[in-house]
């Protein structure tokens, strides 16, 4: 939509029913019944012209009153059975249902979004998006219908009366009114900006306050608690300085608007003054038009509230548009499954949107079924974006990668991802027991096949000792657990998953020695008979591997068993020597 324009009917007319989604039909049968409802309000508040003049006839009638008066009340009625009728919409649940569908589309299409894109989100934008932004698009439609038929039918039907009674006070209240257009522009410029500034600051002080809540064991630990408080600082202040800023700017246009109704009663007067003098207009007239133009302050009141309305759902549905935009990655046909678990990457090239360079350059090598095969290089040259590649984390720009034979295009996202089992370096654990913690790899597992993984984990033993075992909550225990321990029961829920592929990024990097130990003889476990790709930091891990990739820059420089690389004498053997001269140097310390 463009900015600084007037948000027609149309405007507004296409966001509701693009929100109203299903509920169109509903939505529609409620604008009519606004439509009658401002129709017979700005009728009723005509009827004040008929009665009037007869209340001051040189005859009076009392039956001619007591007629114009008991249409203006009948006018009142269906003005405001309308009314009852038309909200139905929001009070019958819709409302409701219009979040619920979505949310949950929003659901669907964060199952579906490629993780690259995923990334970009931090949670607590999400997180706003989900809550806040989901509410603020639906919970004022079925308000903002009534509001926007209401600022434009009630001064209709009240200039197309005042036409039949005098039509040169219809064109001096046609000459004002439009007046309200450019303080309308204004406000709704301002408050454009600053509902999407708001919502832009919101999102980003749910995002700080999440990080530092997340963080705040670290920062504690290195006593920096209020030194890194210092973004969340920066955000709460913005957001204040945002609304402070808005509600400044949005009270000039209000004052302004008053101060045009008065304008327009004044002239009223003034000129129906002329017109009296000139026995061109009775008093009776002029009476009668004064007390229906002071009706009309009514709905250029709510002209310029209804910009703040419109604006915060527009802002906050652009915020959820665009995260439908997102397309998901495309399965292309013929969908296939792999019947066996070789990989092979062909001429592989890939660059993280918005960056120059490639992480990854020409990437060509294959795994054989069931061999081993490790990723080495310095950080940041690629290792973890080769990993993330099989998962199709995104497609690369140039290449192909296949598992089987065939094209991981070609596959589901649920037929790639059941034969992978990945474990990571840092473990997320749910706020559940540790019993579905494990399940979650096979949710058909029965108890007995969870504890057997554990066992073939090296957990039972630890898991036993929890107060309630397996039904013991990671909510209750969280912090209780070692790296080692959170680990293994990340390896139990790999070997229950029991994928042919299994990724592995240095789990026990962090570790101490004995945690390592026992996570090794975990690790042993999982890989029997594994198509299995490794990255590795201390080569000394990896020395047994089919086949060893060196990674520079994201290409592939190296790539033999071990002792091929060593008698290379090139980078690798580089990096073997600086880690034994390193061992050499703790052994002799
Ligand atoms: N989501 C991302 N968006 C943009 N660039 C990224 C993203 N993730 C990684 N990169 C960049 O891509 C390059 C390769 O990163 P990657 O994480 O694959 O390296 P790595 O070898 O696994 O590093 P480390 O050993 O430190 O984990 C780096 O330059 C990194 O900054």
């Amino acid at each position: 939509m463009k900015k600084n324009q007037f948000t027609s009917i149309s405007t507004i007319y296409k966001l509701t029913l693009e929100l109203a989604g299903d509920k169109e039909n509903e939505f529609k049968k409620s604008l009519i019944y606004f439509t009658l409802a401002f129709v017979s309000q700005g009728l009723a508040f005509g009827m004040f012209y008929p009665m009037l003049k007869s209340m001051f006839a040189e005859t009076f009638i009392l039956s001619n009153t007591f007629l114009y008066l008991g249409v203006m009340a009948l006018f009142s009625v269906i003005s405001f059975w309308a009314k009852w009728k038309g909200h139905d919409f929001d009070y019958t649940g819709n409302i409701v249902e219009i979040s619920h569908d979505i949310r949950t589309k929003l659901g669907v299409a964060l199952r579906k979004m490629p993780l690259e894109k995923l990334s970009r989100y931090k949670t607590g934008e999400l997180n706003s998006i989900f809550s806040s932004n989901v509410d603020e698009s639906v919970l004022h439609m079925g308000m903002i219908a009534s509001m926007f038929l209401q600022i434009i039918i009630v001064p209709i039907t009240i200039v197309i009366f005042t036409f039949f009674v005098d039509y040169r006070l219809a064109l001096l209240i046609l000459l004002i009114l439009p007046f309200a257009i450019p303080l309308y522009n204004w406000k709704r410029n301002d408050s454009n900006k600053e509902k999407v500034e708001f919502n832009k600051a919101n999102a980003i002080l749910e995002a700080d306050f999440i990080e530092y809540i997340q963080g705040l064991p670290v920062l504690r630990a290195v006593n920096k608690v209020g030194v890194n408080a210092q973004n969340l600082h920066d955000s709460i202040a913005h957001v204040k300085e945002v609304q402070k800023e808005g509600l400044h700017k949005g009270q000039i246009p209000f004052v302004l608007m008053g101060i045009l109704i008065e304008i327009t009663l004044l002239a009223l007067v003034f000129i129906g003054s002329y017109f009296i003098l000139d026995n061109s207009l009775s008093i009776i007239t002029l009476a009668a038009a004064v007390i229906v133009v002071s009706r009309l302050s009514e709905p250029l009141s709510i002209f310029l509230g209804v910009v703040s309305v419109f604006d915060i759902m527009d802002s906050a549905f652009n915020r959820i548009k665009a995260i439908f935009a997102i397309n998901p990655l495309i399965i292309e046909k013929p969908y296939q499954e792999a019947e066996t678990f070789d990989i092979t990457f062909d001429n592989v090239s890939f660059a993280y949107e918005n960056q120059k360079t490639n992480a990854l350059k020409k990437v060509s090598f294959s795994m054989p079924n069931k061999t081993m095969t490790a990723i080495v290089g310095h950080s940041g040259c690629g290792k973890t974006t080769l990993t993330k590649m099989i998962m199709r984390y995104s497609d690369p720009q140039t290449g192909s990668i296949k598992i089987g034979g065939i094209n991981i295009k070609n596959m589901s996202s649920i037929d790639l991802m059941k034969n992978i089992s990945v474990v990571f370096q840092d473990v997320y654990l749910f706020d559940d027991t540790i019993m579905n913690n494990i399940r979650m790899a096979n949710q058909n597992a029965t108890d007995k096949e969870v504890e057997i993984a554990a066992q073939s984990a090296f957990c039972h033993e630890f898991i036993s000792r929890l107060p309630a075992g397996y039904n013991t909550t990671i909510g209750d225990i969280g912090g209780s657990l070692s790296g080692g321990e959170k680990q293994r029961i990340s390896i139990a829920r790999a070997i229950l998953k029991n994928a042919p592929i299994v990724i592995l990024d240095e789990p026990t990097a962090a570790l101490d020695t004995q945690s390592e130990v026992a996570v090794q003889k975990a690790i042993d476990k999982l890989l029997e008979d594994k198509t299995v790709i490794v990255i590795a930091h201390r080569l000394s891990t990896i020395s047994s591997a089919d086949n060893i990739l060196v990674l520079d820059n994201g290409e592939v420089i190296e790539m033999g068993t071990h002792n091929e690389l060593v008698n290379n004498k090139d980078k690798y053997f580089d990096m073997w020597s600086a880690q034994q001269r390193v061992k050499e140097w703790s052994l002799d310390a």
